[in-house]
């Protein structure tokens, strides 16, 4: 059997280490950093670590909201979801993923759209 994502983006450390590079790049980027204004970010990259490993195939167990909860009258609107995807493919690349796990995440994250844009 091949390698789970969460083993291929390096395990819980590998994984964290992304996370925390994505919500630093939130807080950078102009399209969102107001979204995050008033954020715990030690938090946010808390949950939003576990819920990659969760959604990766590794053994942490996401207990925070459900996406459209967490999300639900923000009315996020598709170019900061695209501002997100942004953050989130250059903390791949400052973390050395290769091109297929980027990819996959990638894919993962944006049929994600639905729950987090508009709602
Ligand atoms: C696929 C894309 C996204 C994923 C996977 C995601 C994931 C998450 C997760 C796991 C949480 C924590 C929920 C909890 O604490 O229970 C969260 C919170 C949040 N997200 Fe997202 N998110 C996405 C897109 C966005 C976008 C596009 C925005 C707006 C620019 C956004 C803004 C926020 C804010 C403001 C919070 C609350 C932070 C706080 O607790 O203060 N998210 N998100």
């Amino acid at each position: 059997m091949s390698a789970t994502l969460y083993d291929r983006l390096g395990g819980t450390d590998g994984i964290r280490r992304i996370v925390d590079t994505l919500v630093d790049n939130h807080s950078k980027n102009p399209v969102v950093s107001a979204r995050f204004a008033g954020s715990d970010m030690k938090h946010l990259k808390q949950m939003a670590g576990d819920f990659f490993i969760t959604g990766s195939g590794g053994p942490e167990i996401y207990a925070g909201k459900d996406m459209a909860s967490a999300h639900r009258h923000m009315n996020i609107s598709g170019d900061e979801f695209v501002a997100v995807l942004d953050d989130a493919v250059n903390a791949l690349k400052a973390n050395d993923v290769g091109q297929q796990e980027q990819e996959e995440v990638l894919y993962i994250l944006y049929n994600l759209k639905g729950q987090v844009v508009g709602i």
